[in-house]
């Protein structure tokens, strides 16, 4: 497998990673088209929250964040700047790894549990995205996750164990707070809504020399209930909004968090899951580490009652299984219309 991670510094782009210029992203890093729009930073008060008028406070703003853009970021957190530079340390140590250290992971199979690939999730053939990748379960860290993971470099495994209970102690908070947020009750995302095993994608996009005609990771939806996503102080990230792409812009220490699929039909359609991409710069190496909370494959999706109404705002979405969506989003090519449709009631 070609990985980027193994080629010394690229000084021009190969042609299998040049896009069609109607594919290219018309919005560059630099660009300045979209200082006027920028996503909201909430303030979680780590420690605090048990202040009823506060929690109210960040519930609401969560809640006018996620309906206006789909995507915010949030500081003071809880998450030691510790953990996730050690984490993010080990992460970068393990792309560093001498080639034939990490051949024994390269694999396009999707049933492996930790997989170093590049470009997507297929390798068909079509123009390749100026990225590698690292997906895997990351936790709890049960026997049968563990037994995946590498024993190189020696930090990954203790700093990764650190920073998923971090991770996953946030994500609960915020799925709390949303959930009060909603009028719903506290406890609704506890259960079988977030208690998969979380998935994580660490992306690595290697300084580009022509980042113009280069994309870092196709426009996409991500496909579970909720993301919270770390990538430092290196740009990359951009969210479509009202038919535009906004720049994600780095803030020192923040999680950038957005809602997958679930979350949308869930809520009955209040926290959409909003497109997103990446694209590359030709200064920095650029590592994003991305932790998906996931239902139980089991786990009965369906818009939650509290948010439906059979006269003024019907179901927008059928009931299914989890592992029903999974299959239909592989299907549907990560297409968001694509694969909504699949569980969409149209009401005429
Ligand atoms: O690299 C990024 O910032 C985006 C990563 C992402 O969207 C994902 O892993 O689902
Ligand atoms: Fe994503």
């Amino acid at each position: 497998m070609e990985l980027l991670c193994n080629a010394p510094a690229h000084a021009t782009v190969p042609d299998r990673y040049v896009f069609p210029p109607e594919k290219r992203a018309a919005l560059q890093l630099n660009d300045d088209a979209t200082s006027d729009v920028t996503l909201p930073i909430i303030d979680l008060h780590h420690g605090t929250l048990s202040d009823n008028r506060r929690r109210i406070q960040v519930a609401a703003e969560i809640i006018a964040a996620g309906k206006e853009y789909g995507f915010f970021q949030v500081v003071n957190h809880g998450v030691g700047d510790d953990a996730v530079q050690a984490f993010r340390d080990a992460a970068a140590g393990f792309f560093a790894l001498p080639a034939e250290e990490k051949l024994p992971y390269c694999s396009y199979d999707m049933s492996k549990r930790f997989r170093l690939a590049t470009s997507t999730s297929y390798d068909r053939g079509e123009t390749r995205y100026w990225r590698d990748y690292v997906k895997f379960r990351c936790y709890p860290p049960s026997d049968d996750n563990v037994r995946c993971w590498p024993s190189r470099p020696a930090s990954f495994v203790p700093r990764l164990v650190e920073y998923c209970e971090a991770v996953h102690g946030l994500a609960q908070t915020l799925l709390a707070l949303i959930a009060e947020g909603l009028g719903l009750d506290k406890g609704f995302f506890a259960g079988d809504l977030s208690g998969g095993d979380t998935h994580m994608s660490l992306n690595y996009y290697p300084p580009c020399p022509d980042p113009t005609v280069t994309m870092g990771l196709l426009a996409h939806c991500d496909r579970h209930l909720l993301t919270v996503l770390s990538q430092a102080d290196v740009a990359g990230l951009q969210a479509r909004h009202g038919g535009r792409w906004l720049l994600v812009r780095p803030v020192p220490g923040a999680f950038v968090i957005n809602f997958g699929h679930q979350m949308e039909i869930v809520t009955n359609g209040v926290l959409a899951s909003v497109e997103h991409r990446a694209v590359t710069n030709s200064v920095a190496v650029r590592m994003s580490v991305a932790t998906h909370v996931h239902p139980t494959d089991g786990c009965l999706i369906r818009p939650a009652p509290e948010l439906v109404d059979e006269e003024a705002n019907p179901a927008k979405y059928r009931e299914f299984m989890f592992s029903e969506f999974m299959e239909a989003y592989d299907a549907a090519d990560a297409s968001r219309e694509g694969v909504l449709e699949f569980f969409k009631i149209h009401h005429d």
